[in-house]
């Protein structure tokens, strides 16, 4: 039972949706905290983020079984969402560390909502800092050969800890099929480059290659076409002749680190609505 839920929409645009689900929202001794909606007139669809206050304590299940008949007649893609139900996430990493030292930092400090159910990792090279943090350390290493059995492992682990969010930060190894398809929507990564620019592996050598004034970050749901997902969150960071690549990874990892976090922290807050292969965020 909460007094506080978000409720997240997507449907057919028409007219008269506002007022049903508001009047729902009267009706229920709601009060709309925060209101957000969209209409996409190229699709005719309309999205809607409300976060509403009861003043009694409701039950998802009630509340969802009430709001029902409105969702049908609305052929809504629907949920309501306790706002203090933390999410479960686990955390894959390879090698590199800031992004991770970054999303434990904002984790520790209360910036990022969750719970860390642990890290999966296909090194060893992180467990002493994530053991530092009383997490959990996963070692799974990943071989082309035996690709499908490492993933089988991950995803017993996740099941185990009953993780509901995966976030890439930097994880260097391509997902499966199955695992993107089982996991579709709630898998995070981050990606250093500015999509749809140089993805694949080694991005700022292509940058570097390539001679481009601007190199970026992008952070986005994994799809089982590599890099392709969509994009929730992008930025970049102007650079110059004089800059090398290792100039450009490390100007880069600056701009990695706020973006897959604002990804991350809207992810948690049910603020991204995912359409084909685009995202609606109500940031
Ligand atoms: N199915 C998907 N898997 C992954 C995605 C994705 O969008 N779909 N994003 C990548 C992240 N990534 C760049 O951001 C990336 C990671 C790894 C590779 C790659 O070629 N990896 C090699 C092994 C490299 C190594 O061992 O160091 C491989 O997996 O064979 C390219 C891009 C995460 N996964």
């Amino acid at each position: 039972m909460s007094y506080d839920y978000r409720l997240v929409v997507a449907c057919p645009d028409q007219v008269g949706i506002v007022a049903k689900v508001s009047a729902f929202i009267a009706a229920h001794s709601g009060s709309i905290i925060e209101a957000s909606q969209h209409s996409d007139l190229t699709s005719e669809s309309f999205f809607m983020r409300y976060e509403v206050r009861f003043e009694q304590p409701q039950s998802q299940a009630q509340l969802s079984e009430a709001f029902r008949p409105i969702a049908e007649s609305f052929e809504m893609e629907w949920r309501w969402q306790d706002t203090l139900q933390k999410r479960r996430v686990a955390i894959l990493v390879s090698r590199q560390s800031h992004c991770l030292v970054d999303l434990l930092y904002r984790w520790a400090t209360n910036e990022l909502n969750c719970e860390i159910a642990c890290v999966i990792a296909n090194h060893e090279d992180l467990r002493s800092l994530v053991e530092w943090h009383g997490l959990e350390y996963h070692y799974i290493p990943v071989t082309a050969a035996e690709r499908d059995s490492a993933f089988t492992r991950i995803e017993q682990i996740i099941e185990a800890r009953a993780v509901d969010t995966i976030v890439l930060a930097r994880y260097m190894q391509i997902l499966p099929s199955w695992f993107c398809e089982r996991y579709q929507g709630r898998t995070i990564n981050i990606h250093h480059s500015f999509l749809p620019s140089f993805a694949g592996a080694r991005p700022y050598h292509q940058a570097f290659e390539r001679g481009v004034k601007l190199i970026g970050a992008t952070c986005h749901y994994v799809t089982d076409e590599l890099d392709a997902g969509p994009i929730i969150e992008q930025d970049i960071q102007r650079v110059t002749h004089c800059h090398t690549p290792d100039d450009l990874v490390r100007l880069g990892s600056d701009v990695e680190k706020s973006v897959l976090a604002r990804g991350v922290r809207w992810h948690l807050q049910d603020r991204i609505l995912i359409q084909g292969n685009k995202t609606v965020v109500f940031a």
